[in-house]
């Protein structure tokens, strides 16, 4: 049993992330472990791959490995509403044209995904998507609009540039009337399997993480205001509009997001959300 390695643990590299990652340190009671923070759709990949064990991941990616994957209860990045950081900047407003051509971030799995469903199912188009670095100008070059994720869509939206811009948790809130889970925190079944203790640590250590940023945020706000720009204003507004706990509501909304999925064509399979047991309850 156990491992005779360091286990490695992943971390989105992205604002959102924070008040789950930030003073994880401070509360992990492992001795040895390494943190690699990256994009989302990288971290996807070294999941899959096995080059980490446990990692926040896209929940699209969690829902096409789910038969691999356990999820670590009462943590996400959701939002019921408002995302504030998933957005489709238009050039003209879709209600007066259906984009043909749009440019989507190469950092992102679930909103890609979200944004199919949103053009498929609620306006009935299927534009050409084309894969592209999130910077907003060079996107929208030979497209009608771009999607971009995370602190980038942050700072894009701040700029003046006179494009429409979508909230995808806006959107889909007021499409289904249910909130959304971006991502989730998921470990390898493999590893779970063989040193539940480890991955309980690393599970005690990003809940104790997540309460204690619930009640100290102005560190997170202060930090977010010298390395990304906004006003403190802006990033209280931020870290009160998304949900870190995987409620029955966001829940809900991944399960039907999951389902449409399916029925469309982006995963192959049903996907049941299957929990990692907590150690401490048994
Ligand atoms: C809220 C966000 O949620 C995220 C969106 C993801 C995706 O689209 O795959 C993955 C992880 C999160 O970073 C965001 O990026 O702004």
């Amino acid at each position: 049993m156990g491992i005779k390695r360091p286990i490695t643990i992943g971390r989105i590299d992205y604002a959102n992330a924070w008040p789950l990652f930030h003073q994880f340190e401070e509360h992990a009671s492992i001795n040895s472990y390494e943190v690699i923070s990256r994009v989302p759709s990288v971290l996807n990949r070294m999941l899959h791959n096995g080059e980490l064990d446990v990692s926040a991941i896209s929940s699209f990616s969690y829902g096409q490995n789910a038969n691999d994957y356990v999820l670590l209860p009462q943590l996400s990045v959701g939002s019921v509403g408002d995302v504030n950081s998933i957005l489709l900047f238009l050039k003209e407003p879709i209600e007066r044209k259906r984009p043909e051509r749009i440019a989507v971030t190469t950092t992102s799995a679930t909103s890609i995904n979200l944004l199919k469903m949103i053009m498929m199912m609620r306006f009935e188009c299927t534009p050409e998507y084309v894969s592209a670095e999130p910077v907003l100008d060079s996107m929208l070059e030979t497209t009608d609009a771009a999607l971009i994720i995370g602190d980038p869509a942050i700072q894009a939206s701040w700029k003046n540039h006179g494009l429409h811009v979508i909230d995808l948790g806006r959107l889909w809130n007021e499409w289904t009337g249910l909130g959304m889970t971006y991502a989730v925190v998921a470990a390898r079944k493999q590893v779970a399997d063989a040193a539940p203790e480890a991955i309980q640590a690393v599970y005690e250590a990003l809940i104790a993480s997540k309460q204690y940023n619930k009640t100290h945020l102005e560190p997170l706000i202060t930090i977010a205001c010298k390395q990304l720009g906004g006003d403190s204003k802006y990033w209280d507004r931020y870290f009160h509009s998304l949900q870190y706990d995987f409620g029955s509501k966001l829940q809900e909304g991944l399960r039907l997001y999951f389902r449409y999925a399916k029925q469309l064509g982006l995963l192959s399979h049903d996907v049941e959300l299957t929990f990692f047991e907590d150690q401490s309850a048994q």
